[in-house]
């Protein structure tokens, strides 16, 4: 039998996808999954240091097989990089899932990712870099997600409460 997330959360860095979707999982009752948190755990080092030491390349490859291995075993919420859609390999992959898009302005991005901590693309100047990284992929979210909810100005648990809702049968 073949199994599925029940979500599958996409948006910008600081969109929410990591809180929301932990939250998400909680009120669910079902696991949480962080496909950051799987390359991580693979790499035995933090995403900083795979950029430092491999880059980027390195880690979109290791991002292509954590997608792919998470979308065919895990059954709860499941939450990717905000780059993950870049890859036409990732997009095809998640086309017949459930995929929500967490949309945010600049302004509440910006807010919420402060210095870029633990994100290198975001590191040198965060807000002009977020700017052109939401300006290429809004496209992208667009394409995969099934849904879209706004994140500006709402709470984490407002969020997975809508989320929850639209996932209701
Ligand atoms: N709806 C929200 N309102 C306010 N702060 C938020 C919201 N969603 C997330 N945050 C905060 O923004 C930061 C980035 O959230 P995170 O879940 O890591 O985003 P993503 O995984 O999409 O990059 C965290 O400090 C988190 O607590
Ligand atoms: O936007 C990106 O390309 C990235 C976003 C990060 O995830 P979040 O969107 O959860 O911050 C992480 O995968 C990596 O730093 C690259
Ligand atoms: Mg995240």
């Amino acid at each position: 039998m073949s199994t599925r997330p029940v979500c599958v959360l996409v948006g910008a860095p600081g969109s929410g996808k990591t809180t929301v979707g932990e939250e998400l999982a909680t009120r669910l009752g079902v696991g949480f999954r962080d496909t950051d948190a799987d390359i991580e755990q693979l790499a035995g080092k933090p995403i900083p240091d795979i950029f430092v030491d491999e880059g980027e390349e390195h880690f979109r490859t290791l991002e292509r097989a954590a997608v792919a291995a998470a979308l065919a075993s895990h059954a709860g919420v499941l939450a990717l990089g905000g780059g993950a859609v870049l890859a036409e390999e990732n997009r095809a992959a998640l086309i017949g899932h459930t995929v929500v898009h967490l949309s945010v302005e600049l302004p509440d991005a910006v807010r919420r990712v402060g210095l870029g901590a633990g994100r290198p693309l975001l590191a040198l100047n965060p807000r002009a870099t977020l700017k052109h990284l939401m300006e290429q992929r809004r496209p992208l979210y667009a394409e995969v997600a099934t849904a879209t909810v706004v994140t500006d100005g709402r709470t984490p648990p407002e969020l997975a409460a809508e989320i929850a809702a639209l996932l209701k049968p």
